[in-house]
């Protein structure tokens, strides 16, 4: 990342070093993507992860975590709650189910999620992103992978 900085009259870039921290989680979910062209319009399993970076330009000075720019358990067990909270679901895109479907699937005890958007890696990666930094994580970076090879990623 790079800075603007002003000394006296004289404007210059100034390289930011940055900290990173890198954890992931995984869940196992069903999704399916409605209006899709192709075999993914049809409700499919994934085991999805998500590696989460978090990172700083500078390190805690004073306390418990002197020298972090977080402690690892707190990113763990946030990223670990995330990714539970998503698995072993149907996820599904609000509005693309009817609702003689919903309630059918739900009456059957099935665990379902809707998301008010299309349920694919870039979409979750953003989601996940929000939810990490809204639980106040200094989130960089957030990548899915929908398989071992493939992945989406969002990043500030
Ligand atoms: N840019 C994106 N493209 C696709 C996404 C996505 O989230 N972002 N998602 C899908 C489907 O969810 C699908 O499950 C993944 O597709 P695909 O890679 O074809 O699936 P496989 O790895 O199982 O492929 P095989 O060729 O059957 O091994 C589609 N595209
Ligand atoms: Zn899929």
């Amino acid at each position: 990342m790079q800075s603007y900085v002003q000394c006296g009259c004289i404007f210059y870039w100034e390289e930011n070093r940055m900290f990173e921290l890198k954890t992931s989680a995984s869940f196992d979910s069903a999704h399916f993507l409605s209006g899709y062209q192709g075999k993914c319009s049809n409700l499919h399993g994934h085991r999805w992860k998500i590696e989460v970076t978090v990172g700083q330009e500078t390190l805690q000075e004073e306390g418990n975590y002197r020298g972090m720019v977080i402690d690892f358990g707190d990113v763990k067990h946030a990223v670990k709650a995330l990714a539970d909270s998503y698995d072993h679901a149907m996820i599904y895109e609000e509005g693309t189910l009817q609702r003689a479907t919903v309630e059918a699937l739900l009456a059957e005890g099935f665990r379902l999620i809707a998301v008010p958007f299309r349920p694919t890696a870039e979409q979750f990666a953003k989601c996940f992103y929000e939810k990490l930094t809204a639980d106040g994580l200094p989130v960089r970076r957030v990548a899915v992978y929908e398989t071992p090879e493939n992945c989406a990623v969002y990043e500030v």
